[in-house]
């Protein structure tokens, strides 16, 4: 069995180096994309090894660079590879990559932004498939700046709500970076004090797993932070089954004030002159301490508020449309700031 998995292993001809292609092309790393090229093989090769299956499956990489990590995902074997890189300074050097694949592995390359980009367009037809219990043949894996990869996570989170078929895209287990704290919060289970709204809101739609930390030291030009590897893993049926944006909401505002008694910034849902009872009403409809603080609430237990609120708007339609946005003090905006 290993000897046969290796055999389906894709050898590359000989390329340069990456230490040669950044020299080569004069790539000198740009500070406004967050450009920090990974550098060491055994890191890469463990991060496309987090991402699970790649062999014949279609991946998709979103900011490839230079091509370190986009080489050991083609040592896999998979079906397809999707390249999409903003930077156009990458692009000669992933057609060489192309190229030394021609016939082997078909390899998109495309120059864009993910945050503008379709990228459901350039998905093979039969990986777009309604949804089962299998997960589709597809894997997004990207080393992006940290805000890119926390915007796409919410974006994805809001496409795999909405269930619409076919739409394999929306279930692609995705393995990116973050800022190690980041990704440690987005993994956080009940009690831990890392819990944010990140960690609920990512963990009612996928299977979340901190996989490992990269050193700062392993990236050039080295970053000021260390970095942490997630795998999100959407799952076929929601903790809390309610449309993405009152989902949002509720934990939103639950969180709005973090070292608070949850009620608090519970009760920012409701206007000014109903807020102490409605939101009394809804823990009590929900079940919950009002006095547990917003990370000693579980996952399920979200999901009762999230009901509870559901509940309430039904009755009184006009608090639906309330702007929640709570007013802020400074020290709630601090804490909120390193979320
Ligand atoms: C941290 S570097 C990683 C490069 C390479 N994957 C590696 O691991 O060495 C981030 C890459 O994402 C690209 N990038 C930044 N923002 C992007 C965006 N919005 N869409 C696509 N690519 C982006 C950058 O140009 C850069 O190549």
């Amino acid at each position: 069995m290993a000897a046969a998995k290796k055999a389906l292993q894709i050898r590359l001809p000989p390329l340069p180096s990456i230490k040669d292609v950044i020299r080569l092309y004069k790539l000198r790393a740009l500070r406004e994309l967050s450009q920090n090229f990974l550098m060491e093989p055994k890191l890469i090769d463990k991060i496309v090894k987090a991402a699970g299956h790649i062999e014949n499956h279609v991946v998709c990489e979103v900011g490839p660079g230079p091509g370190g990590i986009t080489r050991s995902i083609i040592h896999q074997g998979p079906k397809k590879v999707v390249l999409i890189e903003k930077d156009p300074r990458f692009i000669p050097t992933l057609e060489l990559l192309a190229d030394a694949c021609k016939g082997r592995v078909d390899i998109d390359i495309i120059t864009g932004d993910i945050l503008k980009t379709d990228i459901a367009q350039f998905i093979p037809e039969d990986t777009k498939h309604e949804w089962t219990d299998s997960p589709p043949p597809i894997n997004l894996i990207g080393n992006l700046p940290f805000s890119v990869s926390t915007i796409l996570i919410v974006r994805w989170l809001e496409m795999i709500s909405k269930r619409e078929g076919p739409w394999s895209l929306g279930r692609a287990r995705m393995t990116l970076t973050f800022q190690k704290e980041v990704a440690e919060r987005m993994a956080a289970p009940i009690m831990d004090k890392q819990r944010c709204r990140l960690s609920v809101m990512c963990q009612n739609w996928c299977n979340v797993k901190y996989k490992f930390d990269i050193p700062g030291s392993a990236f050039v030009p080295k970053p000021e932070v260390d970095v942490g590897v997630v795998t999100l893993t959407p799952m076929k049926k929601p903790i809390i089954n309610l449309p993405f944006k009152l989902v949002e909401k509720v934990i939103r505002q639950v969180f709005s004030m973090r070292q608070k008694y949850s009620i608090r910034g519970a009760q920012t849902l409701f206007p000014e002159e109903v807020r102490e009872e409605m939101a009394l009403r809804m823990y009590k409809i929900a079940e919950i301490d009002p006095i547990t603080r917003p990370f000693q609430i579980a996952n399920g237990e979200f999901g009762r508020l999230c009901e509870a609120y559901n509940e309430i708007i039904k009755m009184y339609p006009e608090f639906e449309n309330y702007d929640n946005r709570a007013p802020k003090k400074k020290s709630d905006v601090e804490v909120e700031a390193k979320i």
